[in-house]
């Protein structure tokens, strides 16, 4: 909501989408999850810029091996970094900017088959949540976009919004999003 926010034109363009294919029923349900495909690429984007476990959970190596001319040693505690990986100037083009457009036409995923993306890890110990969270975060968001505008509060800019992040069991906002709702006529 953060990134909406601050990035009208997404805002707009995911807005549009949800309330079309919802076209006036009071809810948005997940048989209509599918249609919503510009959507699917503003959470994917988020979890790109925000991973909330932007180093997965440690790993432990098994058996001696060498990375790019690095030594590791077997039982070496191993991060992986997905927030950095995920912001990679080799990887992805204006890697800092929100741009859902780049997975519009790319086949990249969150799955674990994409190294670039990796914000529920990769194999065997990856989440076994990923299709509840998707489901839920897709659910809550186009609900939120179909039921009402979102305004900041009066005198709060844009460039205002503080998006530093603070550590817990996941990452989340230090400073607590805070919107006013415009409740939708249906
Ligand atoms: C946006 C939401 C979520 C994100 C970004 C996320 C991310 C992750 C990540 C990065 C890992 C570690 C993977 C690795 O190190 O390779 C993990 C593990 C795990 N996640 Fe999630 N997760 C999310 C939601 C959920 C949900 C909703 C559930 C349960 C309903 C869940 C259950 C688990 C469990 C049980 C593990 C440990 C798996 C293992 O160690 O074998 N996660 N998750």
């Amino acid at each position: 909501m953060t990134e909406l926010i601050r990035n009208p034109s997404v805002m707009k363009r995911a807005q549009t989408e949800v309330r079309e294919a919802v076209k006036g029923k009071e809810k948005m349900e997940e048989c209509h999850l599918p249609k919503l495909i510009y959507l699917k690429s503003v959470v994917k984007e988020g979890l790109r810029l925000h991973p909330p476990a932007p180093l997965l959970v440690p790993k432990e190596s098994l058996e001696n091996c060498t990375i790019e001319g690095y030594n590791i040693l077997a039982k070496t505690r191993v991060f992986v970094n997905a927030k950095s990986i995920g912001t990679n100037s080799k990887y992805w083009k204006n890697q800092n900017e929100f741009q859902p457009e780049r997975f519009l036409d790319s086949s990249i995923d969150f799955r674990g088959q994409h190294f670039e993306l990796l914000p529920f890890g990769a194999g065997h110990r990856g989440c076994p949540g990923i299709n509840f969270a998707i489901l839920v975060i897709e659910l809550a968001i186009a609900n939120l976009l179909h039921r009402f505008d979102w305004e900041l509060p009066h005198g709060i800019r844009r460039r205002d919004l503080d998006m530093e992040e603070a550590f817990g069991l996941t990452m989340h906002k230090k400073v607590p999003l805070c919107l006013v709702p415009k409740p939708m006529a249906l």
